[in-house]
């Protein structure tokens, strides 16, 4: 089959700065955005003012500069750094008379681009029906208007306005009906889990930082028979836009779980982070977070403090954490693995600096339980397993009257072999 490339279409960035301090950050970001979207970047127009034009969202004199870049640089569309009311789109749409994208369109058409699974899919539905719902407006047609008669469920005097919205409501009550669906399996799978008392560690962080690749190296590096149990990597935005859970068993034979999940991006909208809600849930009720951060990034601080911004919206707070610098192979000058309390400098193509990142997990995983002394007879062998199964056993001898266990165990679990421990 012939294959047509479409030829990429023209975006001008545009952005008021209404005092963010991390302006100049977003509208590069902004830039990366479009480049994602398969868009091509022509130019940047900024105004400098604290707030936004209630009206037109720039001002006047900027509008007109903005008409004049667009015709210049022959730009399809205008992309603004902004979630626009749909009022200020209108009206900007009429004096430029050129298409605009703005910052929450943009990153839905990019989710909606890469949601694989049936779940991702219904979360980028619904949250680009809420974003559509507030944003119809009366059509131009007068026929439409009328009301009355005509549509069979039209309701009287109902006009195409009404009618449209009442569509898009059924619509995001249709999928939400699906999401909750898969929600309660997962639900279950999570609750199952929970009486299994396996440690969760969720990876976090920005998108692009190398949250899947740290989970594949982890895997390869731990469970090398599981080839098929690897995430999908790539070097582009938003790769990744489910959760994938791997059990994962450490040299110690302790296990854990790994889940590897969508990554942020500044002003992540409001009815995406509502959408992914469940998705996220993973990381809500995890024992540990893995922050990843591209280190090599000159604004990787920026990065981290969109995710700690994120994170705190969707109430993930009071975990611990490990502060991860990520791909400090290409950073000068950056010495790695180098381990710091909660902070790594690694690089996830390293298998040194994995191992030292594997070291910290068991470290961090544990470290908050006491550490006891079991005594187990030679005829309990089940308590044997159980410990293997959920706590860091640090020794292990065998002495006359039983196994003498020394481990750290989370005191919620302790219930089954309460009776070995030692005074
Ligand atoms: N040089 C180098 N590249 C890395 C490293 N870690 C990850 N990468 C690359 O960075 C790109 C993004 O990696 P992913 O693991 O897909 O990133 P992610 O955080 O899962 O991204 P999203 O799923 O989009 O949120 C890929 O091209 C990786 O090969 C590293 O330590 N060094
Ligand atoms: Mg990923």
């Amino acid at each position: 089959m012939e294959e047509t490339y479409m030829q990429p279409k023209k975006v001008l960035i545009t952005g008021v700065s209404q005092r963010q301090v991390n302006f100049d950050y977003t509208m590069r970001e902004l830039g990366e955005l479009a480049r994602a979207d398969n868009l091509e970047v022509v130019g940047d127009v900024r105004q400098n003012i604290d707030q936004a034009n209630h009206a037109t969202y720039f001002g006047k004199g900027k509008v007109q500069e903005i008409k004049e870049r667009a015709v210049a640089e022959d730009a399809d569309i205008i992309l603004i750094n902004d979630e626009l009311s749909p009022s200020q789109i209108r009206n900007l749409e009429k004096e430029l008379g050129i298409s605009i994208l703005d910052r929450t369109q943009l990153i839905l058409e990019i989710f909606a681009s890469r949601a694989k699974t049936k779940e991702a899919q219904l979360q980028v539905a619904i949250a680009e029906a809420k974003y559509q719902l507030p944003r119809l407006h009366p059509s131009e047609n007068k026929l439409d208007q009328q009301g009355g008669g005509g549509t069979a469920n039209r309701g009287a005097g109902e006009t195409q306005l009404e009618l449209d919205r009442r569509l898009i409501e059924k619509r995001i009550t249709k999928l939400k009906a699906e999401l909750a669906k898969i929600d309660q399996q997962q639900l279950v799978q999570r609750r199952q889990r929970t009486k299994n008392a396996i440690p969760v560690v969720a990876l976090v962080g920005y998108t692009n930082a190398g949250k899947s690749t740290t989970m594949n190296r982890i895997l390869q590096r731990l469970n090398p028979d599981t080839p098929e149990k690897q995430v999908f990597e790539k070097d582009m935005l938003f790769a990744t836009l489910d959760t994938s859970v791997r059990e994962i068993v450490l040299p110690n034979q302790q296990k854990f779980l790994l889940s590897d999940t969508v990554g942020f991006v500044t002003k992540l909208p409001h009815h995406l982070i509502q959408a992914f809600k469940s998705t996220l849930a993973e990381a809500a009720s995890a024992d540990l977070l893995i922050h990843v951060v591209d280190y090599s990034d000159p604004n990787y601080l920026d990065m981290m403090e969109t995710t700690q911004e994120t994170l705190e919206s969707l109430n993930i707070k009071d975990i611990p954490v490990i502060e991860a610098y990520n791909k400090a192979d290409l950073k000068p000058d950056t010495r790695y693995p180098e381990v710091d309390g909660n902070q790594i400098v690694y690089s996830a193509r390293d298998e040194v600096a994995i191992d030292a990142l594997i070291a910290l997990i068991n470290k961090q995983l544990f470290e908050q339980y006491p550490t006891l002394d079991f005594l187990v007879p030679y005829t309990e062998g089940q308590a044997v397993s159980y410990l293997s199964d959920r706590a860091n056993i640090t020794k292990q001898s065998y002495e006359e009257d039983g196994t003498l266990i020394r481990a750290q165990i989370n005191p919620d679990l302790l219930g089954p072999v309460k009776k070995f421990v030692q005074a």
